[in-house]
């Protein structure tokens, strides 16, 4: 446990880690292209050596290099694995789910016992209609599960993405190796839509042709190969979050490094509310700054944004006024329920939080100290820290789970203190 003490921010300037995102995708679309590529700025957390760790497992080459990896794309080709174990990192299940049924064999994928929990039938369903025998070994409609992969045909399959995006992202990356190609009908959500477009500017990036209407239908030529190059993973907007909600609690400035206003991370868009809030912002080339002022409380539709929203409501904590975040129901199935955690661990603190349907509404006051219990969930414990700064006695339990995406989170926010 960590005690967070007050601080004045008077302008600082963060580098935060490559975007887990972007790094999940440029691995398995590197591991799966036709010859060496190179990834720079690769995040580096738990979740996304899990990614790597299972792409070698099925037979992907490795070279570690001091600023950068090379990956042997092998063209498609993979093995299958009895048993790959990948945490709770839901990014890897869902997108190495669909990559297993590329793998001649049957493998199994599972996870920690919150991963077990956390759906994935729908993506399943999606690999039936394609004839790729896949199924929870439970019945429970979640991991562990068992793929039997080989040659994919393609064709047309319906498919349900209320509950995550990752379903589509999954089924997107590999639908380039398949012999017909592969017509994917949307026919819930899909939720956090910014991820499938961030999936499709890698796969275009990677010369694969990707052909869709809006968010309802996509259609992926077979017999292509994501081709090999060199990359660079960009800075990771989602943990860039927690430094902009410091400047915004603590009235002071943060700039973050290497972000730019048009970075595909869906998660950019924090800062419109940011400034609807009473920030001020300022986009340049080569980072964000974010300097605070007097908050204010706004209505929020997040459904594009998920993983903003413990950020956003602790800054809500601070506004004046009753926030409102709606559209979120799937923060159900993260890592914890995030909207049961963010109201009960806000109301630790004394302010007024509470669960709606599908989001949260939390009235603005003056926040106490509390011990915050972090679930195991990166998100909160990184968020709850932001609150320390404003406010005394707060301390954060297991802090040490922000490794999923942020190891070393703590080293960063300690620049805050200057
Ligand atoms: O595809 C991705 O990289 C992600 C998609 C989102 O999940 P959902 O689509 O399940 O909301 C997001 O919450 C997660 O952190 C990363
Ligand atoms: C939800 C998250 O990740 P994942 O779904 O990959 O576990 C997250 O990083 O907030």
């Amino acid at each position: 446990m960590i005690e967070i003490k007050p601080q004045n921010i008077i302008n600082t300037t963060v580098t935060v880690p490559g975007s887990k995102s972007y790094t999940h995708r440029i691995l398995i679309a590197s591991a799966l292209s036709d010859g060496p590529c190179t990834v720079r700025n690769m995040l580096r957390s738990e979740d996304t050596l899990l990614t790597l760790a299972t792409l070698k497992q099925m037979g992907v080459r490795a070279e570690e290099k001091e600023d950068r990896l090379i990956l042997h794309g092998t063209g498609g080709r993979l093995s299958a694995c009895d048993e790959i174990y990948l945490a709770n990192s839901g990014t890897s299940m869902r997108l190495l789910t669909a990559v297993a049924a590329l793998a001649e064999g049957t493998t199994v994928l599972t996870g920690t016992e919150r991963m077990q929990e956390r759906p994935i039938s729908d993506l399943l369903d999606a690999l039936n209609q394609m004839d790729v025998p896949a199924r929870s070994l439970t019945g429970s409609g979640c991991p562990p599960v068992e793929v039997r992969g080989g040659n994919l045909n393609g064709g047309s399959v319906a498919l349900k993405c209320g509950i995550s995006s990752q379903y589509l992202s999954g089924m997107l990356l590999i639908a380039p190796y398949t012999r017909n190609g592969l017509e994917i009908k949307i026919v819930e959500g899909p939720v956090s839509k910014p991820y499938v477009d961030m999936t499709v500017e890698v796969m275009q990036r990677l010369g694969v042709t990707v052909e869709r209407s809006e968010y309802d239908l996509f259609f992926v030529p077979g017999n292509q190969l994501y081709r090999a190059g060199d990359y660079t993973v960009e800075a990771d907007v989602s943990n860039a979050s927690y430094f902009w909600a410091a400047a915004a609690v603590t009235g002071g400035t943060v700039r973050v490094r290497g972000i730019s206003a048009d970075s595909g991370q869906g998660d950019i868009r924090l800062l419109d509310c940011l400034e609807r809030m009473g920030c001020r912002v300022i986009r340049e080339k080569s980072g964000i700054t974010v300097i605070g002022g007097p908050l204010s409380a706004i209505d929020a539709d997040m459904a594009d944004m998920p993983d903003m929203v413990p950020t956003l409501a602790v800054v809500a904590a601070f506004a004046e006024g009753t926030t409102e975040i709606r559209n979120v129901a799937h923060l159900k199935a993260k890592e914890c329920d995030r909207l049961a955690a963010v109201a009960t661990e806000l109301s630790k603190m004394g302010i007024d939080a509470r669960c709606t349907e599908s989001g949260l509404i939390i009235t603005g006051g003056k926040p106490h100290g509390a011990e915050i219990d972090t679930y195991d969930d990166h998100r909160i414990a990184m968020c709850f820290s932001v609150a320390g700064l404003k406010v005394s006695d707060i301390f954060i339990k297991d802090e040490m789970c922000v490794k999923k995406s942020f190891p070393n989170y703590w080293e960063v926010f300690e620049t805050l203190y200057g």
